[in-house]
């Protein structure tokens, strides 16, 4: 899978630890006052011959530069183009020199984008302008939307929670939802797929088998979960400075956070009727990852041991959901930079009630892993392809 050798900018400015092992290829040229050189590495994922052609759309976003680093790995996924907005017009490597060993397209406008060269796009932008751009694209493109314009069946509830009106409502019907180890039967053959947002998966993972199996009540079913702050994406926010962020952590959106309706949404299909819950989200300062504790109540004459039974169970042949050993608590370090879900349950103090701790990376379970996740499978490739690394401890 390794060794082709290809070419790609990168940055000398401040001196790289890696230029020993680099073959400098080409003259050194200056861009926005930095020194590149085009070199050559070694170790590259080999590309099929022809890859099934991407388009990135706010590639210069946190989620979109994941899905690019992902796409690194991919053998069957190549990049045709990136689109960014204030940032369209320059590199993809300026922007995040990380990437700077890959050979990518400039960023451009989606308004340049040409659709008809791609078989499949992530759809990487804030919500509220992702529906006007996906209605104008051709009907034959898989497409993967990660933010939460389509996520929500019923229109009205969108325009509740999100404030604006569903400017794309024809298409919403088509539209799966990308919980990709609950509905992967529809998700195989879906066109439009709407990723979840980052605290519906840590949730709904854990809860849905559960509410399926009616071991829990319905009722009483408190949330408390805790996000890095790549949560919030990479535009620049007030609340998100490190000033107000360092040493300390809050809450948001207390009883009207926007992932309730997606949540309850996802809990109820699996219950076959209305679940309302208490849902609390935090921001920590950590730059990624994320936590839901989860209290419910067992329904009658229903253990912990039977709890954990039955996520054993359900999740034995997945790759990408681990139920850790009794008595293990999952930690955000441990999911860190991979597309795994950890989680575990603990008898609560009060008999009766359980404790469920789940944890994921909210960029790559949370977002961008899972979206590649569900491209796999609607191209018909093996769900985990490009995916496997684990995770960066510590
Ligand atoms: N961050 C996370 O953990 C998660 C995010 N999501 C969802 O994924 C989507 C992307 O999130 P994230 O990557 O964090 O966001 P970022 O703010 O980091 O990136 C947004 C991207 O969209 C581009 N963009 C912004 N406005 C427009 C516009 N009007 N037209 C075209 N392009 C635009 C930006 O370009 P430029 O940089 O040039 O301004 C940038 O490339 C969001 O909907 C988010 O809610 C879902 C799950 C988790
Ligand atoms: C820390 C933080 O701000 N997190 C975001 C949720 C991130 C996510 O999953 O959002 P989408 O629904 O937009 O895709 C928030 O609370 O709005």
């Amino acid at each position: 899978m390794t060794s082709s050798s290809t070419f790609s900018s990168f940055c000398v400015d401040s001196g790289c630890l890696w230029k020993e092992e680099m073959k400098v290829f080409k003259a050194k040229r200056r861009n926005a006052g930095k020194l590149f050189v085009k070199c050559s590495l070694t170790t590259k994922t080999q590309k099929a011959e022809k890859p099934i052609r991407i388009g990135v759309l706010g590639a210069s976003g946190y989620t979109g530069s994941e899905i690019v680093r992902l796409l690194a790995n991919h053998p069957h996924f190549g990049i045709n183009f990136l689109t960014a907005d204030r940032k369209a017009g320059q590199s993809l490597s300026s922007v995040f020199p990380h990437l700077i060993t890959q050979d990518l397209p400039n960023l451009i406008a989606v308004k340049d984008a040409d659709f008809s060269s791609v078989d499949a796009v992530f759809c990487c932008l804030p919500h509220g302008t992702t529906q006007d751009i996906i209605k104008g694209l051709p009907k034959n493109l898989k497409i993967v939307d990660l933010s939460a314009d389509f996520r929500l069946r019923d229109i009205s509830e969108y325009e509740q929670w999100y404030g604006q009106a569903h400017r794309a409502p024809d298409l919403q019907k088509e539209v799966v939802y990308g919980m990709t180890e609950i509905l992967r039967d529809e998700i195989k053959d879906a066109r439009l797929v709407a990723n979840p947002g980052c605290y519906p998966t840590s949730i709904q993972l854990p809860l849905v088998p559960l509410i399926k199996g009616n071991l829990i009540e319905f009722r009483n079913i408190i949330i408390d979960s805790k996000s890095g702050v790549t949560g919030a994406g990479r535009g620049a926010k007030e609340a998100n400075m490190y000033a107000e962020l360092a040493e300390g952590i809050y809450s948001y959106g207390v009883t009207r956070h926007r992932h309730v309706p997606e949540i309850e949404q996802g809990l109820s299909d699996a219950a076959n009727s209305k679940i309302t819950i208490s849902f609390t989200p935090h921001l920590m300062p950590i730059i990624r990852g994320m936590q839901s504790t989860i209290y419910v109540e067992m329904a009658s004459g229903v253990t912990v041991e039977d709890l954990y039974q039955h996520l054993k169970t359900a999740y034995k042949d997945e790759e990408f959901v681990i139920l850790l050993e009794k008595g293990i608590v999952p930690r955000t370090h441990d999911v860190r930079g991979s597309n795994y879900c950890l989680m575990n349950v603990f008898p609560d103090r009060i008999p009766g009630r359980a404790i469920i701790v789940s944890v994921i990376d909210n960029l790559l379970k949370g977002a961008s892993g899972q979206a590649v996740q569900n491209l796999n499978l609607m191209l018909g490739f093996p769900e985990s392809t490009g995916l496997l690394s684990p995770a960066l401890f510590p």
